[in-house]
C-alpha cells in the first residue's frame, strides 16, 4: 500500500494565509522581527524560508519578481513563511553551490541572523549542489522540485495519486541519498514518506529505494489496468478535460458545470487527483474531468510519475484550457500549458480557450503582459489594455474558440455552456453520424 504521503522535508505545519513578502514586515500575521536578537517569530511556529533565484542576465526584473512570487506562493502553500528573497544574476548557476561565493556568504549571514529554517531554490539543484549547500548553510535546502513534490504529497488522496507521489519522491531521493536525509533526520526523523521501524536504513541503501521504485511502478501498472477498464466502461461518451496552469479556476468551473463539490482554493495545486463527473447540458451528456494544474519548471519526473493522472487529458476528446486573465503573466502560463500538453502528447486535441477571472482583471495593478501584439504599447508607461481590447485581440489571434468568463461572479457562464454543448455535440455527431447518442452505446 502507499504509505501515508506525509513526506519528507519539513514539519508539516498548518499553513495559514499566504503572504508574499520581500522581507519580513511587522504587520499582523507576518513574521515579526525581534529588534534585539534579530530573529523572526511567526504566529503559528511556521517554518521560515529564504528564497533564492539565479536568473540569467537577460531576464527582465518584473519577470524575476514574478517567478519569485510564484515560488513564495508555493512555499506558503507548503506551509512555510517567506522572510527574504535573494537574487543573483548569473549567466549560469554555479556548478558547486548554485550561487556564487559572495552571495552564498550573504545568504549564510542572513540565515544565521534571522534564524531561518530553510532555503528554497527556484530551480532543481544537482545532488552535489544540494550537499554542498547543506554543508555550508546548515539548514534545510529545498529546491523547486522537492517543494512541488511536497505539495503533491499533501494533496494526493486516491491510491493512484499517492502511489504516483511516492514514486516521484523516491525518484527524487535516489540520486541524492548521500547526505541529504541524514541532516533532515537529525531534525525530525522524517525522510521521504513516513517510515516505520526498520526502515531507517533506507537512505543509505540505494537498492532498497530501487526495489521500492520497481514495486511502485508495478503497482501503478495494476492501478492503470483497473482505471483503463473503468474508462472503457464509460463507453462512447464524449470526454472533456479541464486543463490549465495551477490556480486558474479549473475546479471552480468544474463545480459550476457539474454542480459538484470539488475542492477549490487559493493555493497552488489544490487538485492533484483528477475527478470525473458526468455532465448533461441541454440534453447533451459528456464526461468532464478536472485535472492537476501545470506549472513552470514542473519536474519531468513528476510528469512521468503522474502519467496515469494525465491519461484523463490524453484520452479526452476535447480540452478546455482555462486561463487566469487577471494574472500578469497569463501569456507565459498559456505557453507553459501548451508545452506541457505537447510533452504528454496531447497537444493536437480540439481545444476551447476559457479566459477566467475577468472580474479581477485590473487595469491599474497589472503590468502589460509580455509579447502583447497588436497594441504596440510601451511597457513602462502604458497600462494594460482594457478587457475589451484584450478580448478583441485574443478572439482574432487564437485559432481555438475563445470565451471570457468569471466563474466566481458567474459571468458568461451560459455562453460557456452553449459553447460546450456546440462542441461536444459536434464531436458526438462526428462519432455517430447516423445514430442518436443512446443507441450508439
Ligand atoms: N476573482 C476570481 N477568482 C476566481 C475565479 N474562479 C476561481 N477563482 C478563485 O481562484 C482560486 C483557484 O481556484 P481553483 O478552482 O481551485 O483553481 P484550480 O485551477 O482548480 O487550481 P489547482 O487545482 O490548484 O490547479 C480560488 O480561490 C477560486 O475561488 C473567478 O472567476 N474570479
Ligand atoms: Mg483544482
Amino acid at each position: 500500500m502507499a504509505k501515508k504521503s506525509n513526506s519528507h522535508s519539513w514539519n508539516p505545519t498548518t499553513s495559514t494565509r499566504h503572504h508574499t513578502t520581500d522581507k519580513a514586515p511587522s504587520g499582523s500575521g507576518q513574521p515579526t522581527r525581534d529588534p534585539l536578537t534579530g530573529t523572526y517569530t511567526t504566529e503559528q511556529g511556521h517554518e521560515t524560508a529564504v528564497l533564492v533565484a539565479v536568473p540569467d542576465k537577460r531576464q527582465p526584473e518584473a519577470q524575476t519578481k514574478e517567478y519569485l512570487d510564484e515560488l513564495a506562493f508555493l512555499a506558503e502553500t507548503a506551509g512555510a513563511q517567506v522572510v527574504h528573497r535573494f537574487v543573483q544574476r548569473l549567466d549560469k548557476p554555479d556548478t558547486r553551490t548554485f550561487v556564487g561565493e559572495g552571495k552564498l556568504a550573504e545568504i549564510k549571514a542572513y540565515v544565521n541572523h534571522a534564524k531561518a529554517s530553510m532555503v528554497i531554490f527556484d530551480d532543481e539543484l544537482s545532488p552535489s549542489q544540494l550537499r554542498n549547500l547543506e554543508a555550508e548553510l546548515k539548514v534545510k535546502i529545498v529546491d523547486r522540485s522537492l517543494l512541488i513534490i511536497d505539495i503533491f504529497a499533501r494533496r494526493a488522496k486516491s491510491a493512484t495519486a499517492r502511489t504516483q507521489v511516492e514514486l516521484a519522491q523516491y525518484q527524487y531521493l535516489l540520486p541524492r541519498l548521500t547526505g541529504l536525509w541524514s541532516h533532515l533526520d537529525k531534525q525530525r526523523g522524517g525522510g521521504v514518506s513516513q517510515r516505520g521501524p526498520g526502515e531507517t536504513e533506507i537512505e543509505t541503501d540505494r537498492r532498497v529505494v530501487r526495489d521500492r521504485i520497481d514495486f511502485l511502478k508495478e503497482k501503478l501498472k495494476d492501478l492503470d489496468k483497473q482505471s483503463f477498464t473503468q474508462r472503457k466502461s464509460r463507453g462512447g461518451v464524449v470526454r472533456v478535460a479541464l486543463v490549465g496552469y495551477t490556480n486558474v479556476g479549473k475546479s471552480t468551473i468544474m463545480n459550476l458545470l457539474s454542480r459538484s463539490d470539488v475542492f477549490a482554493e487559493n493555493k497552488l495545486f489544490a487538485t492533484v487527483d483528477s475527478t470525473v463527473r458526468k455532465v448533461v447540458l441541454d440534453t447533451t451528456p459528456f464526461l468532464l474531468s478536472d485535472t492537476v494544474g501545470f506549472i513552470r519548471k514542473l519536474p519531468t519526473r513528476l510528469i512521468e510519475s503522474f502519467k496515469s493522472t494525465l491519461d484523463e487529458i490524453r484520452e479526452a476528446d476535447l480540452l478546455v484550457h482555462v486561463v487566469d486573465i487577471s494574472h500578469p503573466s497569463f501569456e507565459e502560463q498559456i505557453e507553459v500549458v501548451n508545452a506541457t500538453l505537447k510533452d504528454i502528447e496531447a497537444a493536437d486535441k480540439p481545444m476551447l480557450l476559457v479566459f477566467n477571472k475577468i472580474d479581477q482583471y485590473n487595469l491599474d495593478t497589472a503590468n502589460q503582459p509580455q509579447g502583447f501584439e497588436g497594441m504596440n504599447l510601451d511597457e513602462d508607461v502604458v497600462p494594460r489594455p482594457t478587457l475589451e481590447q484584450m478580448q478583441a485581440t485574443y478572439m482574432a489571434k487564437m485559432h481555438d474558440p475563445v470565451i471570457f468568463i468569471s466563474a466566481q461572479e458567474r459571468q458568461n457562464i451560459e455562453e460557456l455552456r452553449a459553447l460546450l454543448v456546440r462542441h461536444v455535440g459536434a464531436i458526438q455527431q462526428q462519432r455517430y453520424p447516423t445514430q442518436a447518442y443512446d443507441e450508439a452505446e
